[in-house]
């Protein structure tokens, strides 16, 4: 079959010409703008006949993720980590942050995830800021949703009982002295934490608290035996300068931990800029742990770098902590 002919004069193919270049302005604009794959869908309604746009799209809109980490966007959820690791860009401590690249399970790229009963893999697609400096390695993101993250507070708030008297203590400089927060750990059977001349026994796990480990292994790829559980009521409550860094804890694993409730600030500080004997100026690394995130310490992180939660007078809401980890265990 023959197509039809056209009778097209020559003002009306400059004005079909027209047309066809102001398209083409139209989905590179689309494309710049309007997230693919939407873009790509949107340009597609839009097109007369050339597959070219489509192209140009897409090359556009990859442009403009390469720019991405230039912007600041106002009230998303990278934007109190970047505005922090971009104070920290400038110093001497080099902190970079950048989106975390797709790749195996573990260290380094973002984890593959995989269903463990099913065929079909679960795609997690999560945002991870990757924190890198002298040192330091840690990577952040947000794993819960706002709501998802309340519920879960709340649940916590109903079911958790924390430890009292001896357990509720630590040991500085001999004297003993209530933790400025609650605490209760979980755990594989037989396990405990020993820090600040305190041992903590590992509760067993409930459904609640392994529902949680579970989606933290699943997100991070690693596996984890123990969680250290911290409510702090408000500001008031916080926790001092330390190192994660136990001879019970396996040595290169991280240490994954989720915060709920009321946002604070967490610093860390590398171990050769303490105090007045301080070695080296290297500032400080500050971060602002949002409701639902989860920031990974991986290694070496803990072998220089001290964190601390300080006290936030104008901090009024609850927070609860839970840092997962991978204890040695004997066999
Ligand atoms: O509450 C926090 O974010 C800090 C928790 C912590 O450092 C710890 O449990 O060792
Ligand atoms: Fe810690």
């Amino acid at each position: 079959m023959s197509s039809p002919r056209l009778n097209v004069t020559v003002p009306q193919m400059q004005i079909l010409f027209k047309l066809q270049t102001l398209q083409f302005y139209f989905i590179a604009l689309l494309g710049a703008f309007v997230p693919y794959p939407t873009s790509l869908h949107l340009s597609s309604l839009l097109r007369f006949g050339s597959k070219n746009y489509e192209f140009v799209v897409t090359i556009l809109y990859r442009t403009v993720l390469k720019m991405d980490k230039f912007l600041i966007r106002k009230g998303s959820t990278k934007t109190s980590v970047n505005r922090k690791v971009d104070d920290i860009q400038g110093d001497s401590n080099r902190i970079r942050n950048s989106p975390r690249k797709r790749g195996p399970s573990g260290e380094g790229g973002a984890p593959k995830i995989r269903k463990q009963s099913g065929t079909t893999a679960t795609k997690v697609d999560l945002k991870w800021r990757k924190l890198r400096g002298e040192n330091f390695n840690c990577d952040y993101t947000v794993l819960y949703s706002p709501n998802a993250a309340r519920t879960l507070l709340k649940s916590c708030e109903e079911e958790l009982v924390y430890n009292t008297g001896d357990l509720a203590k630590v040991q500085i400089f001999g004297q003993f002295h209530n933790i400025p927060r609650k605490q209760v750990a979980f755990g594989d059977p037989g396990l405990s934490y020993r820090f600040s001349g305190v041992e903590v026994p590992a509760r067993p796990w409930t459904p609640l608290m392994e529902g949680i480990k579970d989606r933290i292994q699943e997100v991070t790829g690693h596996t984890f035996n123990f969680v250290l559980v911290n409510r702090y009521k408000d500001g008031n409550d916080h926790m001092g300068e330390h190192r994660d860094d136990e001879k019970d804890l396996v040595r290169e694993a991280p240490i994954v931990s989720l915060s709920l409730g009321q946002k604070r600030d967490f610093i860390f500080k590398h171990c050769d800029a303490r105090g007045k004997n301080a070695k080296r100026a290297i500032d400080p690394v500050k971060l602002e742990l949002e409701h639902g995130s989860l920031l990974m310490m991986n290694y070496p992180t803990n072998r220089y770098w001290y964190h601390s939660l300080p006290v936030r007078k104008k901090a009024l809401g609850v927070r609860i902590n839970m840092t997962f980890r991978s204890m040695v265990t004997s066999k």
